[in-house]
């Protein structure tokens, strides 16, 4: 990716090379039309940008670039220091793209960034073509390719299910109807319906035969995000699809860096647990499918024992990979739709959708114990109080919340380093013992 730029501005041209180098874009300055025009005729630029001087000079530029081989799609844009709406008809009637006043340099920056990304695309781009018509579709598959595309082709639309299932595309073009009465239109309506929030958003390119304009416009009722009548003129096969794929790509990013702000607002940095915004939010779905469900549920506190004396000993930090251990040693004993966090300071709470009593209390000993297995070496333990439902009853997250926190103060009282329940009874009985410490740093003593 390359840019030409001709500047007349000494001042202005120093800023847009100097801003364009901190970026990594490779260009080209020239100071005069007719040198700009020669090196055109040598090297393909991907963008050119022409300072406004007179009409004249402009004009006549553009007219000649647009002459040379391989330069008809090329955006050209003007930068003027007076912009005005005559100006901008008369720039458009001359074939230039984009009209930008220099005082708006962000937007001058970010046209040629664009620029730069849409020139990359074929080389990184994956493209499914569904079309039955080999004669018709092979010249195009093959022009796609050689501008650095990669395209699967099938002639089936389930071929090309089979395919979105086990691959990830930035685009399908999709003829509309199929052989054998089959119908792109199952393609489409499969992209639309995955899970997967960034694969439904795929663009998808219908084709068809058929020229009447209701009949083209139901394509967007159906979920295509563009159309071309057959057969296809490929440039502007080629600029559509640069053009989706960039809007894909930008919605893609946007989406990932969405998801990857939306894990840290809700997991706490230390445990790797959720955080007890991420517990309120993950949770509530779990809590009433489980109370509409009638599941056996269990909800467990756990406290890090004389906690505060670890710190004292050993120091912060080491307090710190204490709490990195409980995360990792939940993440160990843990089934997928079991949700725990680090409800604050040294306290941790899980709650076990669809787990009955036996097993909440298998569960509550084996973290107990490799809790203090884990970190034996500073004698370290935990307390954990439990309450196994048979149903949730209408009760409220916080009664929950009390019943295992009576259950955990009374593990704390009968000596810390146990497993107590509170029973369906209302019963709070202890479990079991965890591992005996012992050794000279034995903050239990
Ligand atoms: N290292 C570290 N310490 C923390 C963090 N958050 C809270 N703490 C400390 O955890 C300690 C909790 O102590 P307490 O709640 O008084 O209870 P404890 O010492 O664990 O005693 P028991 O719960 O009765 O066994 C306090 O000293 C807090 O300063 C943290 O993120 N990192």
């Amino acid at each position: 990716m390359k840019i030409l730029i001709i500047e007349y501005s000494k001042t202005f041209a120093h800023l847009l090379q100097k801003t364009l180098r901190t970026i990594g874009m490779e260009f080209e300055y020239y100071s005069n039309t007719k040198q700009g025009l020669e090196r055109c005729k040598q090297v393909k630029f991907s963008a050119i940008t022409i300072s406004h001087e007179n009409s004249k000079n402009y004009q006549v530029f553009a007219k000649n670039i647009k002459e040379l081989p391989h330069y008809n799609h090329c955006p050209i844009y003007l930068f003027t220091s007076q912009f005005s709406q005559d100006l901008l008809i008369e720039a458009f009637n001359a074939n230039i793209t984009e009209v930008f006043a220099k005082q708006n340099f962000l937007s001058i920056i970010h046209s040629l960034k664009r620029s730069a990304l849409l020139e990359n695309i074929a080389s990184q781009a994956k493209i499914l073509y569904v079309d039955d018509s080999l004669a018709q579709s092979s010249n195009t598959i093959l022009q796609l390719q050689q501008i650095g595309y990669q395209v699967k082709h099938v002639s089936n639309a389930s071929n090309a299910i089979d395919l979105i299932e086990h691959n990830q595309f930035d685009l399908a073009i999709v003829d509309l109807i199929l052989d054998k009465g089959d119908s792109g239109l199952s393609v489409v309506k499969y992209i639309r319906a995955l899970s997967d929030d960034i694969q439904q958003q795929m663009p998808v390119i219908v084709l068809t035969n058929d020229a009447d304009k209701a009949r083209l416009l139901d394509v967007f009722l159906i979920g295509g995000n563009d159309y071309m009548i057959k057969p296809v003129h490929f440039d502007e096969l080629n600029l559509r699809i640069r053009s989706l794929i960039m809007h894909y790509r930008e919605y893609r990013e946007t989406k990932l860096e969405n998801n990857k702000l939306e894990k840290i607002a809700l997991t706490d940095e230390l445990s790797n647990l959720y955080n007890r915004h991420g517990f309120n939010e993950t949770s509530r779905h779990t809590f009433d499918y489980a109370s509409r469900k009638k599941l056996p549920i269990a909800f467990m506190l756990i406290d890090i024992d004389l906690f505060k004396e670890i710190n004292d000993n050993f120091g912060h930090q080491i307090g710190d990979e204490i709490i990195a251990a409980v995360g990792s040693v939940l993440n160990s004993c843990l089934r997928q739709q079991d949700i725990a966090a680090r409800w604050g300071g040294d306290e941790f709470l899980v709650f076990f959708s669809d787990c009955d009593e036996q097993n909440a209390r298998t569960v509550a000993q084996r973290i107990q114990h490799k809790f203090n297995l884990k970190t034996a070496k500073y004698q370290c333990s935990c307390s954990i109080g439990l309450v196994a439902l048979d149903q949730i009853n209408q009760r409220e997250f916080s009664q929950l919340y009390d019943l295992a926190d009576q259950a955990l103060y009374e593990a704390k009282e009968r000596g810390r380093n146990q497993v107590v329940m509170h029973d369906l009874s209302g019963n709070i009985t202890m479990i079991s013992n965890g591992p005996s410490i012992t050794g000279s740093n034995n903050l239990m003593q």
